[in-house]
């Protein structure tokens, strides 16, 4: 009998009849009956015995031919999503997999036939082929100075290249073979850099404990060349005959990234996984992994669930970004269960960020991470940049660009080099409003303000898409001065075309990025210098390297120092340092111009002083004396439904649930049912509660208790799910 987990929002498995003939074991992919259709999970255990009677149980239909099962720490990993994140086993196993693994075919390698000269061709040479073969000859010829061909190869000898292969194949000239079609054969055109000191001390501190489960966190300042530290780290694992995890953020996985990796180790074999690739390619690579052909799997926060039998080494770069989290179904940290797959492997784990999260950080205060540090710029001649901080409380509100950071800019122009100026905002201004009534552009679907698009004429819901034209007059009061409020990207580059009308401007957000390809054209013209000046969000703050770069101005960050989010102080402080940290990162050195209302705010102090340690102790202060985490373990019950009444019903319901567990209720604090943040989102509304234990033991243990029972509770027109670990409220 066959315990099975099928796609499906049931918190168990399915029992099946293992029929005769049928050899099936824990990780294998079957067909199975589901009512009247038939469906394809994966075995996660084989019993002898079930709870349904025998004579129900129906009989799987297929077992899929796959060229790997799912090996036991992969099962064992999702076993552990299921238990932790309180997500229905089937949704789990579903979420891990490439999608290709939900179709009732069996999974195969792709191969590629490759030619190979026989020793009787060897032997005779090309003579062996009449002359006026022509194109049987130039196959010969190049299968014995080249020592092989594959199909693309001998494409280009020849568009008749077939026929006359299989004539040589007839006569005993050439053998064919066939190899699983590798994503790349990385050529040595790059080499790996030597290490600077710095990084020679650290790469040697992780390599001394190769052979077991260590988790690393590798603190390094922006531009400190942490990628170099992981590239060496790599090549001496999969020299050494075991597979490399790495995982990025989503915009950092850049082909530049996926070159230089798969160049620095020739005859490495590298593939990507992340959620762009078209699903027949992911479902390839994956199972180049899960079959040990690949040596190196380069991918986002779902790579973290590829198996990997060689696995010798896990890295998690820029391990602070958000985009590590899963915000919708599983919501699963793959920066956590990262760790614990090295634990599980007995493999080390190197996380890499300029600014760690909070919990990292005191995770190594705490002692169980290690905390290495880069001090300086991997770029002999480079340094971090100077900080600049400057009083805008006696500009006119509304203005943008203060005379320093337009001197500033001025010199950069004269002197060829590139700057970016950094608005976390898109869009012209963030509210359309009425100096007649007060009326201001409002979303019908959400608790937001429609954002006024200039380019475009539009006002644009950045929550649920919405728009419309811009209105002529005022709705309310049919009054005709509508002035915009506030400012965004759009007016930002304005500001600047209007103070520099010469110079070569680009703009980097999600608008202008949203084509395929776009961004990757656009990083093409920054690198060749074409561009003057960079203006852009959060998307302009991470990773990327340019060289000329050597002013950065950052534009009205103070909303963020009073946002209600207990987490928005650490977001800030990130995103700040790591867009400074663009500046400046080759020969040339670099400056930031920090534009504020509160110059003597704690955090642009630290900042200015490139002090992430001074910050974060800070802020962990706050936290723990808040009770806030990492001090405390939380999860949040979220709920979203056509009325917010029957949300916070429900979350009243399962707070009352909550006060009826006596036991397993111990040390956990249940909060009030809320409205979100956001109350109001695409139509729907949503409300959530807050759970929050000492230690995730309590936590975990309460939430085993008080899961089963939400399910057990009257839900109408209310979906619900839990949050285990929130970052957003
Ligand atoms: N050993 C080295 N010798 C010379 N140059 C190096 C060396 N290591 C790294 N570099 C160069 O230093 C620059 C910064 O490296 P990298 O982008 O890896 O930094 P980083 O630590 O990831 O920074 P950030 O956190 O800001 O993304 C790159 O241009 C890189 O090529
Ligand atoms: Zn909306």
């Amino acid at each position: 009998m066959a315990r099975v987990a099928l796609d499906v929002p049931s918190d168990t498995l399915f029992d099946y009849r293992i029929g005769p003939g049928q050899r099936i074991s824990p990780g294998d992919r079957v067909r199975v009956p589901l009512g009247r259709r038939t469906t394809v999970g994966v075995v996660l255990e084989v019993a002898s015995e079930s709870e349904v009677p025998e004579g129900r149980l129906r009989p799987i239909t297929e077992v899929l031919a796959d060229e790997a099962r799912l090996p036991p720490d992969i099962l064992a990993l999702l076993r552990f999503c299921h238990r932790y994140y309180h997500h229905p086993i089937g949704q789990v196993v579903a979420t891990a997999l490439p999608a290709g693994t939900r179709r009732a075919r069996p999974l195969r390698l792709q191969h590629r036939r490759r030619y190979f000269p026989t020793a009787r061709l060897a032997s005779t040479g090309v003579e062996a082929v009449p002359a006026r073969q022509v194109v049987a000859r130039r196959l010969a010829l190049r299968l014995l100075s080249s020592g092989s061909l594959d199909e693309a190869e001998a494409r280009r000898l020849s568009p008749r290249w077939a026929q006359a292969m299989a004539r040589l194949l007839e006569q005993g000239l050439a053998e064919c073979r066939t190899e699983p079609r590798r994503p790349r054969s990385a050529s040595a055109t790059a080499r790996l850099l030597p290490l600077t000191e710095e990084q020679e001390a650290v790469a040697s501190a992780i390599r001394t404990g190769l052979d077991r489960y260590h988790t690393w966190l590798l603190h390094g300042v922006t531009g400190s060349g942490k990628t170099e530290v992981y590239l060496h780290l790599i090549a001496d694992v999969v020299n050494a005959g075991r597979q490399a995890l790495m995982l990025v953020p989503e915009i950092n996985l850049t082909p530049q990234l996926e070159e230089r990796v798969g160049t620095c180790l020739p005859g490495a074999s590298v593939v990507t996984l992340h959620s762009g690739l078209p699903e027949a390619e992911r479902t390839q690579h994956w199972l180049l992994a899960a079959t040990g052909h690949a040596d190196i799997v380069l991918g986002t926060r779902l790579a973290v669930f590829t198996p990997l039998p060689r696995l010798g080494l896990v890295v998690v770069d820029e391990e602070h970004d958000p985009s590590f989290k899963q915000q919708e179904g599983l919501r699963y940290s793959a920066r956590d269960l990262a760790v614990l797959r090295g634990h599980d492997r007995n493999v080390p784990v190197v996380l890499g960020s300029a600014t760690p999260s909070l919990e990292s950080y005191a995770n190594a205060l705490a002692g169980r991470y290690q905390r290495l540090t880069l001090t300086r710029r991997a770029h002999a001649e480079a340094t971090l940049p100077q900080v600049r901080i400057v009083n805008m409380r006696s500009c006119a509100a509304g203005e943008l660009l203060s005379a320093p950071l337009k001197a500033a800019l001025r010199e950069r122009l004269a002197r060829g080099e590139q700057s970016l100026v950094y608005l976390n905002r898109r869009g012209y201004a963030p509210v359309l409003f009425c100096s007649g009534c007060g009326w201001t552009s409002g979303c019908r679907r959400c608790a937001a303000k429609l954002v006024l698009h200039a380019t475009d004429q539009r006002l644009r819901c950045h929550h649920c898409g919405a728009e419309t034209a811009i209105p002529a007059r005022c709705p309310a009061c049919g009054n005709a001065d509508l002035l915009p409020l506030g400012h965004g990207t759009q007016r930002l580059e304005d500001a600047l075309r209007a103070e520099f009308p010469q110079i070569r401007l680009l703009r980097v957000d999600s608008d202008t990025t949203r084509r395929r390809h776009a961004w990757q054209a656009m990083r093409h013209a920054i690198r060749e210098g074409s561009i003057d000046v960079l203006v852009g969000t959060q998307m302009l703050a991470k990773g990327h390297d340019f060289s000329r770069l050597t002013l950065v101005g950052i534009v009205d960050p103070d909303a963020a120092l009073f946002a209600a989010d207990f987490r928005a102080s650490e977001r800030l402080f990130a995103q700040l340092m790591q867009v400074a940290g663009r500046a400046g990162r080759a020969q040339r050195p670099g400056e930031v111009i920090l534009q504020t209302r509160f110059p003597d705010h704690p955090l642009y102090r630290a900042l200015a002083a490139h002090s992430y340690d001074a910050f974060a102790q800070a802020a962990l202060r706050e936290r723990r004396e808040a009770g806030f985490p990492p001090y405390v373990h939380q999860a949040l019950l979220r709920t979203d439904g056509l009325r917010l009444e029957a949300c916070l019903a429900f979350l009243g319901a399962a707070a009352h649930a909550a006060s009826e567990l006596k036991q397993a209720r111990r040390g956990v604090t249940v909060f009030d049912p809320v409205p979100a943040a956001l109350p109001r989102r695409k139509g729907l509304f949503h409300a959530q509660l807050l759970v929050q234990a000492p230690s995730r033991e309590a936590l975990q243990r309460f939430l085993d208790a008080w899961v089963p029972r939400l399910g057990l509770l009257s839900a109408r027109r209310v979906r619900w799910s839990l949050d285990v670990d929130p970052l957003e409220f």
